[in-house]
């Protein structure tokens, strides 16, 4: 990550820096000052140094720092740029996205399974952490505790003689040793012995104190004791893989006593990945859905359960989704699958394309290759006077239904998928694989979701929560974009902590060409120390054209055009390097592919070659 600078609100010294007066950078191009030394900067620290400091078990801590609220621990949070993967919920509320709030049923909650209160996943990790002291009122902590509950074992409890005040203490739960049930004790009737996991205690020496005051303005104060670790041993996942939140699991207790089938609610709960994520629920299983209702059930053993409405029992595939004899669908109202093989996928899924594109291997990315920058393709359709749209900013198909199969083919195939703010405004794309099969069509997680990013120096992306990049995210059929900004770039911190809190973020690159244009080295360099090992450049014009001149040929590996059988004429967005004279002053091609290869595709033909000369790393 040494070789971008995560984005942060403008100041004047970034701007200085983007203007190119001197301000120390490291071999990488980083002007590292900018971030660290402004005031009110959301500054990128690397992962190994946050480590470090967290090793350092400052004494007393609970004493030394006064606490902060819970909105101070969200942006400190943010500030350390660890927030990758945590999308918020709150995408229709309309104040601040750091501010926590109190719960309330909005539209959206009264269809969904989840009472989520805003900013869960984002504040489930700071009751988690606990890196510092924070006061939180009453009403927030008894929102937001129930859902990080199952970290914590109660030690003890001091009330004061008042009773204003009383202090919890608790103990990471990975401290606490777990046994078998006893053999010598006997068991109530029609009891089994729970096949519990035996742990050795001590795993984690994570501890907090809670203190909680009730007067007007009731409180309550988390911080770790003294003699705590820290950091914990392991992550939030792991101990949410132990053991459910009672938050979570009260969401499932209150379905249940509807008398619906734990199997239809634990379906239910599967096709909102986002919340159910969000509260903890990564590893909820239908076992657990089926033990939170039990008491329930002796309780009432007279009701029939049933799936929800709209879904029914399938042999082979548990409860889905209703199919009427047209193929539509009751529960989601949704439109015929195009595919019509899995009720579950939404009305947007692709086939799988049934024909054969091995012609496209040898131009695919080789994972297995250890290599400083990421492998690039360049892929784009084009029409036969080489542009790719109409007009500036007007999105054109030029692509037949085989094409666009292939194209998401491509895209399941690579890490990240790059576009220019051009193409952006102009097409408002997804960029996500739409394939059955894929993280969101069928597949599990964010399978094949490659990482759109957008090269936006300036800024000028108006990104907000209905663009479609955030949706899709939201809704678990693809990754949300990272940005690429200048450090003149306007970023305010609500901005930032919007694209941040679903998942995206900006990074922020320092390097320029001598007509003042970013660098592709330092683009490639700063997705390639962010784990991405191979990109696919769509487009738009501007991008394309750039990047087939000579001083970027090094880094494109492949180029893969659909091209079409229409002229869009001289007005179109066109796809042309700058021209090449020879030694001798004769224009020359600007650019040869090598090792060509022409695949017609429906009404298109694909053309495949390699750019990049053999022997460059
Ligand atoms: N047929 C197809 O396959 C495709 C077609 N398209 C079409 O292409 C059109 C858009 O193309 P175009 O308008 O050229 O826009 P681009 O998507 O190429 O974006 C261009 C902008 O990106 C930024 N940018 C690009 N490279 C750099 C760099 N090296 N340094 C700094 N900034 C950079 C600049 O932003 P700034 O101006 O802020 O400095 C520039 O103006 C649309 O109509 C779209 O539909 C797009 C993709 C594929
Ligand atoms: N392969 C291809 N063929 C065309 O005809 C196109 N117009 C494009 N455009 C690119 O695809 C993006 C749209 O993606 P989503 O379908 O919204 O995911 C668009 O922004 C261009 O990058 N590509």
């Amino acid at each position: 990550m040494d070789h971008v600078s995560r984005a942060s609100t403008s100041s004047p010294r970034a701007m200085a820096s983007a203007s190119g007066s001197a301000s120390p950078r490291n071999e990488n191009g980083l002007a590292r000052d900018e971030a660290e030394n402004a005031d009110n900067e959301f500054e990128y620290a690397p992962e190994h140094a946050r480590e470090d400091a967290m090793d350092e078990d400052p004494p007393q801590a609970e004493d030394a720092t006064p606490p902060m609220n819970l909105f101070g621990a969200l942006e400190k949070q943010a500030r350390q740029g660890d927030i990758h993967d945590s999308p918020l919920h709150t995408a229709s509320h309309e104040t601040s996205e750091t501010q926590p709030r109190t719960p309330d049923v909005d539209a959206e909650s009264a269809h969904s399974l989840f009472n989520n209160p805003p900013n869960l996943s984002r504040i489930r990790r700071v009751l988690f952490e606990c890196r510092d002291p924070i006061e939180i009122s009453l009403e927030e902590f008894e929102t937001y505790w129930p859902f990080i509950d199952n970290v914590w074992v109660k030690q003890r409890s001091n009330a004061s003689k008042e009773g204003h005040c009383t202090t919890d203490y608790y103990m990471c739960r990975l401290r606490r040793p777990t046994h078998r049930t006893s053999d010598s004790r006997p068991l109530p009737e029609g009891k089994r012995p729970r096949k519990k996991r035996v742990r050795e205690g001590g795993m984690c020496n994570f501890q907090i104190k809670v203190v909680r005051f009730e007067g007007a303005y009731s409180t309550v104060t988390i911080a770790r004791t003294p003699g705590s670790s820290s950091v914990h041993s392991h992550d939030l996942d792991y101990i949410d893989r132990v053991k459910r939140n009672s938050g979570l699991m009260e969401s499932a207790r209150k379905e249940s006593v509807k008398g619906y089938l734990p199997s239809s609610i634990f379906t239910k709960f599967q096709e909102d990945p986002e919340k159910l994520h969000e509260a903890g629920g990564r590893f909820l299983t239908v076992t657990d859905v089926r033990n939170v209702s039990a008491k329930w059930r002796i309780q009432n053993p007279e009701v029939k359960l049933v799936p929800h409405e709209g879904y029914e029992y399938q042999k082979g595939y548990g409860i889905v989704k209703s199919q009427n004899a047209d193929g539509t669908n009751d529960a989601a109202q949704q439109k015929p699958v195009q595919s019509g093989s899995s009720p579950l996928l939404p009305p947007d899924t692709l086939s799988f394309p049934q024909f054969p594109l091995d012609f496209l291997q040898p131009y695919l990315p080789n994972h297995s290759e250890r290599r400083e920058f990421p492998h690039v393709t360049l892929s784009y359709a084009s029409s036969m006077d080489s542009k790719i749209s109409l007009c500036p900013g007007m999105q054109t198909v030029l692509s037949g239904p085989e094409a666009k199969l292939m194209t998401h083919y491509l895209r399941s195939r690579h890490d990240a998928i790059l576009i220019g703010v051009g193409t952006v405004l102009a097409d408002n794309p997804g960029l996500n694989c739409r394939l059955e099969g894929a993280g969101g069509f069928g597949g599990l997680g964010r399978m094949w979701q490659p990482r759109p990013v957008v090269v936006d120096p300036m800024g000028r992306w108006p990104i907000h929560p209905e663009c479609r990049m955030l949706r899709t995210a939201v809704e678990g059929k693809g990754k949300a974009p990272w940005v690429v900004v200048s450090p003149g770039a306007q970023i305010n911190p609500q901005r930032l902590m919007m694209l941040k809190g679903y998942g995206g973020d900006f990074l922020r690159i320092v390097e320029y060409n001598q007509h003042w244009r970013l660098r592709w080295e330092g683009v490639l360099r700063a997705l390639a120390s962010e784990g991405i090992k191979s990109v696919m450049i769509e487009g738009g014009g501007t991008v394309l054209s750039e990047l087939l001149n000579p001083e970027y040929t090094n880094f494109i590996d492949s180029i893969i055009v659909t091209v079409a059988p229409t002229y869009l004429g001289r007005g179109g967005v066109g796809v042309s390097p700058d021209s090449k004279l020879d030694q001798e002053g004769k224009p020359n091609a600007a650019l040869n592919p090598r090792d060509v290869k022409w695949t017609p595709l429906g009404q298109n033909v694909i053309m495949c070659g390699k750019i990049r000369a053999q022997d460059t790393p």
